[in-house]
C-alpha cells in the first residue's frame, strides 16, 4: 500500500463488504449491501475470499502489464488511439481537470467488454495489439469483474423486491450491445511546469451501473453524502472500491445514491505515477430510464452525452450538472435517495 496521507487529511468512512457472502446471497450481507448503496453509494468489497482471490492475481498481473504498456513511448502508445470512449488509448488533457483552469492528468487504455463474449474476438480491429497478446488475462479480468457485479445486481434485485418493475441484471442482457469497458489508467509523476497544465480526474458519478476500482494508492476522493465535503478513500488490501452509478440509481427510482468523486493528488502535483484499473458495468444500450433531468433517455445516449460532457469546459459543466447526474452543486451534495 501507499504512503499514509498528510495529518489532518480526511479520511471517508464507509462499509465494506464481504464478497463470499455476497456470492452465497447471504441475507444479512444482503441487507448491508442495500443500505450502503442507500446511505453512501459506494463501499469496499473484500476480495480475499476462496472465491475471489484469483482476482486479487489477476489485479497484479495486469499492474504488470500497465507498467510495462505506459512506460512506452507516446508516439508508440498513439498508435492505439481509437478515438473512442470505451475502446483503446487515450493520453493526458483530454478532459478537463480536477480543478478550474486545468486539464486532467491521466492516460488511458480501455478494453470493451465484448472481448470476453464475441467468439472472432482476435480479429476486432479495435484491440490493441499488446492486448491482444495478452487476451487471457484481459479475459479473466472482465470476466471476473462482470461476474462480480452482475452478483451485486441480483442481490439488490433480491433486497428491492417489488420496488422495482424489474430484475435489474434484466437490462443487462449479454447479447445485446453495451457500453460496459475496462479501463486501465496512469496519472503521470509530472513536473511543476506539466501541473500548471493538468491535475487528476475531474469530479463525477460513474455512468453505468456498478463499478469496480482496484487502486493501491492514494488520490481518490468521495463526496460524502454523510458529511457532504470531500474526503479521501483509504486504499485497502485486497478489496476493491465499488461505486453505484447513474443508471443504477435511474433504473432504481433514485432509491440508491451514485457516489460523486475525483481523483487530487495530496500536493499540488503528482509526485509517483498513480495506476488504477476500472470495471464499468453498464446497461444494455437500447434501456430506457428517466435521467436527473426527467428525460426519458436510452443508456448508451446518457453515456455518450456524457463523455461529451468530460471535455466541455468548467463552466459548461457547472452550469448542466450531467458531469455529476444532478447528485451535486457547487461541491455540494444535493440529491436524497427517495422512500
Ligand atoms: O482513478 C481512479 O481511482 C478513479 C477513476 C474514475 O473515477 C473513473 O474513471 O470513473
Ligand atoms: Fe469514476
Amino acid at each position: 500500500m501507499d504512503t499514509a496521507p498528510p495529518s489532518g487529511a480526511n479520511i471517508a468512512h464507509f462499509p465494506t463488504l464481504d464478497a463470499a457472502k455476497l456470492l452465497q446471497r447471504d441475507e444479512g450481507e444482503i441487507q448491508n449491501l442495500l443500505q450502503a448503496c442507500k446511505t453512501y453509494g459506494f463501499f469496499s468489497l473484500n476480495l480475499a475470499t476462496t472465491e475471489t482471490s484469483y482476482m486479487i492475481d489477476a489485479w497484479n498481473d495486469v499492474l504488470a502489464f500497465m507498467d510495462a504498456y505506459f512506460d512506452q513511448p507516446s508516439e508508440v502508445k498513439l498508435k492505439d488511439e481509437r478515438h473512442s470512449d470505451i475502446h483503446g488509448y487515450e493520453p493526458c488533457g483530454t478532459s478537463t481537470g480536477a480543478t478550474d483552469e486545468r486539464l486532467d492528468h491521466y492516460e488511458s487504455l480501455k478494453v470493451c467488454l465484448q472481448i470476453s463474449f464475441t467468439e472472432c474476438k482476435c480479429r476486432s480491429e479495435n484491440l490493441a495489439p499488446a492486448l491482444k497478446q495478452n487476451l487471457p488475462l484481459f479475459e479473466t479480468f472482465i470476466g471476473g469483474a462482470h461476474r462480480l457485479v452482475m452478483t451485486l445486481l441480483e442481490c439488490l434485485t433480491q433486497a428491492l423486491g417489488n420496488q422495482i418493475p424489474a430484475p435489474l441484471e434484466s437490462f443487462h442482457d449479454e447479447s445485446q450491445p453495451t457500453t460496459s469497458t475496462m479501463a486501465m489508467f496512469r496519472y503521470p509523476r509530472q513536473t511543476e511546469e506539466e501541473a500548471a497544465k493538468g491535475v487528476g480526474h475531474n469530479k463525477h458519478t460513474d455512468i453505468g451501473t456498478f463499478t469496480f476500482l482496484l487502486c493501491r494508492q492514494w488520490g481518490l476522493q468521495v463526496l460524502s453524502p454523510v458529511e457532504n465535503k470531500w474526503l479521501y478513500v483509504a486504499p485497502k488490501k485486497d478489496h476493491a472500491i465499488i461505486n453505484v452509478g447513474d443508471s443504477l440509481r435511474f433504473l432504481t427510482g433514485n432509491r440508491l445514491l451514485s457516489a460523486v468523486h475525483r481523483v487530487l493528488p495530496f500536493t499540488h502535483r503528482q509526485l509517483e505515477h498513480r495506476h488504477s484499473i476500472a470495471f464499468f458495468l453498464r446497461p444494455a444500450d437500447n434501456t430506457v430510464y428517466r435521467d436527473s433531468k426527467n428525460r426519458l433517455v436510452t443508456a448508451r445516449s446518457w453515456h455518450d452525452e456524457k463523455f461529451d460532457h468530460f471535455r466541455a469546459s468548467h463552466e459548461k459543466q457547472s452550469a448542466e450538472c450531467i458531469l455529476t447526474g444532478g447528485m451535486e452543486r457547487s461541491d455540494r451534495i444535493v440529491a436524497f435517495p427517495s422512500a
